[in-house]
């Protein structure tokens, strides 16, 4: 019966972490997969979310089915998170908002609403993107192509060139990007960019999907919506995923939206009740219980402020692990430029190790990064930050 078929080859990322957890050497090193590990290389609790979760134990209550669309003041919260609470395209009840499993869950309910809906279009994804972005949307049934983004030779942004693509798309094309802390690269458009990139947006009638995943990682919350935020302001319809797995390290809770921006509440309510049926089609309802600790952290205003700063806290610890290996690398190949480790932003940077490379730092020094040179910077350490330099300098010479 299943004779034909082929044996998983593994996920890129997700494979890499199941063989760090078989490998036994003491000195194994986990900068694959995109978790936030604290200083002493664990996965942290955030005091706000034990506060959170802690109250929350107080109430234990039934556990029916949620609506398709997820928790009201999820919903609500993740919209005034991402948009601001004083938006227009808030308050005026325009953006179509659900609750999904996990931000994977918004790309995928997003993409069957797209093809559904604009079964003609093809979808664009910036070169290199997250592995996942491609096998979800091509899931979906759409083709998909890439558009120019990371330059190689700088470490940074092919921008005049992505503008120029953009200018060539047919409308209704789905443009899929990362609002900030982008990845794999960790390249970032600037708010001029964006500015400059947004106008062509709404003159070809394109579709930007973007995918907030790592909202909080780079400047801060607010810095980090600001393409979302502009987009909104220049009356542009588009998706926006998000994700609380990293900024709320709550990864296995599955806590996740997805919101359209449309032109006014009573188109938004047409596109709530088609993703509802999206929903419906792949998993019926979202999770109850990381929702609702996002939600009382985010409606809480000191479990609020408190989770600001710790989330501030883990973003400059990130940046301190991005100096610190900085510094080690120029001082042992004081002639080679690593320069983008201070340049790139947020949780990844882009290494240009070479596959090779990056087996070689995984066989002989048991340093895991994804094959296509990405480094997880939150796997880094003061403890384990000289040794990730030597290991890097010992395969780069
Ligand atoms: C850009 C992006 N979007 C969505 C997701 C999925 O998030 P979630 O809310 O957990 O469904 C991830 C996860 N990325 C990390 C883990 C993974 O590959 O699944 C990673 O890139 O390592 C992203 O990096």
């Amino acid at each position: 019966m299943f004779e034909h078929i082929p044996a998983y080859p593994g996920d890129p990322i997700l494979s890499l972490m199941e063989d760090f957890q078989r490998d036994t050497r003491p000195n194994k090193v986990s900068l694959s997969i995109g978790i936030y590990f604290d200083d002493d290389g664990r996965l942290p609790v955030m005091k706000a979310v034990r506060t959170a979760e802690t109250a929350l134990l107080q109430e234990i209550g039934p556990r029916s089915y949620l609506p398709m669309e997820g928790m009201a003041d999820y919903r609500a919260a993740v919209q005034k998170l991402a948009f601001g609470p004083t938006h227009e395209a808030v308050t005026s009840g325009r953006i179509a908002t659900i609750q999904t499993i996990g931000g994977s869950g918004g790309l995928k309910v997003g993409g069957d609403f797209l093809k559904r809906y604009f079964s003609d279009s093809q979808v664009w994804v910036s070169d290199p993107t997250w592995e996942n972005h491609r096998a979800m949307f091509e899931g979906a049934g759409f083709p998909v192509n890439l558009y120019p983004y990371y330059d190689a030779a700088t470490g940074g942004l092919r921008f005049e060139e992505m503008l120029a693509t953009f200018k060539t798309l047919p409308a209704r094309s789905i443009v899929l990007m990362h609002a900030s802390c982008h990845n794999p690269t960790g390249v970032d458009l600037s708010q001029d960019q964006w500015k400059q990139l947004i106008p062509v947006i709404a003159e070809r009638g394109l579709i930007p999907y973007v995918d907030m995943a790592y909202q909080g990682f780079g400047d801060g919350l607010v810095e980090d919506a600001f393409a979302p935020r502009a987009l909104a302001d220049a009356g542009v319809r588009f998706f926006l995923a998000n994700s609380f797995s990293k900024s709320f390290s709550l990864y296995g809770e599955r806590c996740g939206g997805l919101s359209v921006v449309c032109g006014s509440a009573e188109e938004a309510g047409r596109v709530l009740g088609q993703l509802k049926s999206a929903v419906r089609a792949n998993y019926s309802s979202p999770p109850t219980h990381g929702p609702r600790i996002v939600t009382r952290v985010l409606s809480t205003p000191e479990l609020y402020a408190q989770w600001d700063a710790e989330l501030a806290e883990m973003r400059g610890r990130i940046k301190a692990m991005r100096e610190a290996l900085h510094a080690s690398l120029a001082e042992r190949l004081p002639g080679r430029d690593f320069g983008y480790f201070l340049t790139q932003r947020g949780m990844f940077s882009y290494t240009g190790l070479t596959p090779e490379q990056v087996d070689r730092l995984r066989e002989e020094h048991a340093v895991y990064l994804v094959r296509s040179g990405r480094m997880c910077i939150a796997g880094l350490s003061t403890r384990n930050v000289a040794y990730v330099a030597q290991a890097m300098a010992a395969v780069l010479d």
